[in-house]
């Protein structure tokens, strides 16, 4: 076995009285991912994503996000990293988070004490394939089974576990369905989100609370938007049936695949024909009324695709503003692409510096929020959030919608867009702005809550629209 040190560790080489932390505690460090382990494993093994996948897992508990956690693995593997092995690693983490509830409680039944972090991430992505709806099951449990164990074997950080892994994962096999209604009998178990978020849906949504939660734990479709200038839908329906991509319209530009692909993969993508887009925030540009020759301000733009729709919709002048540089140039890529151009500006859009002083005609504010609205494409999120994260996120909105509201022209509109569930940062946001200046509301969708099904597959989002006196 590879003596090298493990590449997950809570405590650092350099403090050796480092005190001693409860578990609760752990989730505040970092651990330091070390360059240069090898565990032997082959790349092509399902070990290998395993172990991949679950040190992206036990990233995210320690306050990473997913995406960025799977880029850190995968940096840290290097060649070893291969196309099919990180598509590997991205699918387990993320199966993972959508169960992460369920296994965790799992795991607390049947372990017999609490297994380190990187043990309890290897065991819940093993969980997850096991327990994958039948139609998504990606393997046979058994091979699960063996190739979660020939992966904790392989890795300093649970080598000594190997036994425990074995006896666990073969126990559920054992006694699955008893274990299944045991731990559902936690609503943790039962619905896959911190208990926070559970209360907080039912309490916003008392009607509709199971949907929401339900849909939360689907897989996203693959929604395309079609550019207007270069297709129309009913083309493009054409070329995908020409090139055996069977999908369906779902809005007045949506196109949604039935079976999702690598967006190289998708016709005319490259092309600009094409651009993956939710239907949901596909209403934000036709919201907006533009004409001709307006000035409009997308005000947190990246990474730029209602920048682009408005592009696609009408001849205006865009100035696209993010205060993330990097994200950014997202923005940039995107509307080279569709061959579209904008003014790229890099600030905070609670502030007024950048600004010339010209009022805009239109403008988006597409604001930072929770993203309880999107859990579906993001399934991290609500391991990472926090409940105060609402009041903070819905202060800055508050202070960047004020802002906005000065730059726009007499008779112009503000479109006010969340991507959450939460009405603090949503209805009672737009609700109290308009009384703060007197505006005038328009008619918009409100909050639309998450849907998927065969007619309509959409995100959780917010939409006010507002009209300045003229
Ligand atoms: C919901 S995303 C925008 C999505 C984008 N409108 C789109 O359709 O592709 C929110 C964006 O707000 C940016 N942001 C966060 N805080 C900001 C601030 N204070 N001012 C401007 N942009 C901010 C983030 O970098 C992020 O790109």
């Amino acid at each position: 076995m590879n003596k090298q040190r493990p590449t997950l560790s809570l405590k650092s080489p350099a403090t050796p009285a480092a005190p001693k932390l409860r578990a609760s505690h752990a989730r505040d460090l970092k651990p330091a991912l070390q360059t240069g382990f090898n565990t032997g494993l082959k790349p092509d093994s399902l070990a290998y994503s395993l172990i991949g996948a679950a040190q992206a897992v036990a990233l995210v508990r320690t306050g990473t996000n997913l995406p960025q956690a799977l880029v850190q693995v995968w940096a840290r593997l290097g060649a070893g990293a291969t196309p099919q092995a990180r598509g590997a690693m991205q699918d387990i983490s993320y199966r993972c988070m959508r169960q992460l509830g369920q296994s965790e409680t799992l795991v607390g039944l049947m372990a017999p004490k609490a297994p380190e972090p990187l043990v309890a991430a290897l065991l819940a992505c093993a969980l997850a394939l096991i327990n994958a709806p039948d139609e998504t099951a990606p393997y046979e449990e058994f091979t699960v089974v063996d190739q979660t164990v020939t992966a904790a074997e392989a890795h300093p950080d649970t080598a000594r576990a190997k036994g425990m892994v074995n006896a666990v994962l073969r126990r559920f096999l054992r006694e699955r369905q008893t274990m299944l209604d045991t731990a559902s009998l936690q609503p943790l178990a039962r619905w896959n989100y911190p208990q926070w978020w559970i209360d907080a849906v039912r309490a916003a949504w008392p009607q509709d609370w199971q949907g929401v939660l339900t849909t939360g734990n689907t897989a996203p479709p693959l929604t395309l938007r079609v550019n207007l200038r270069k297709s129309s839908v009913e083309d493009y329906l054409a070329v995908l049936e020409q090139a055996g991509m069977a999908a369906t319209r779902i809005g007045p530009s949506a196109v949604r695949l039935v079976k999702p692909v690598a967006v190289g993969l998708i016709p005319g993508f490259n092309d600009g024909v094409v651009s993956v887009q939710d239907a949901g925030a596909q209403l934000a540009a036709p919201l907006l009324d533009l004409a001709d020759g307006m000035r409009v301000l997308d005000a947190c733009a990246a990474p730029g695709g209602k920048t682009c729709h408005i592009l696609e919709l009408a001849k205006v002048h865009v100035t696209a503003l993010d205060a993330d540089a990097k994200r950014l140039a997202r923005v940039g890529e995107n509307l080279e692409r569709l061959q579209l151009d904008a003014e790229l500006t890099a600030a905070p859009a609670e502030t007024s510096d950048w600004w010339d002083g010209q009022p805009f005609d239109r403008i988006l504010a597409d604001v930072p929020c929770t993203a309880s609205g999107i859990v579906r494409r993001h399934p991290d999120i609500r391991w990472l959030r926090r409940k105060g994260d609402t009041l903070q996120l819905a202060t800055l909105s508050a202070k960047i919608l004020d802002n906005l509201w000065q730059m726009l022209a007499p008779g112009g509109k503000l479109l006010f867009v969340t991507c959450s569930l939460w009405p603090q940062e949503s209805e009672a946001q737009a609700a109290a702005f308009a009384v703060r200046h007197g505006a005038a509301r328009l008619d918009a969708p409100g909050q639309l809550l998450p849907a998927g099904g065969d007619g309509q597959d959409h995100d959780g989002l917010f939409y006010a629209l507002f009209q300045k006196n003229a």
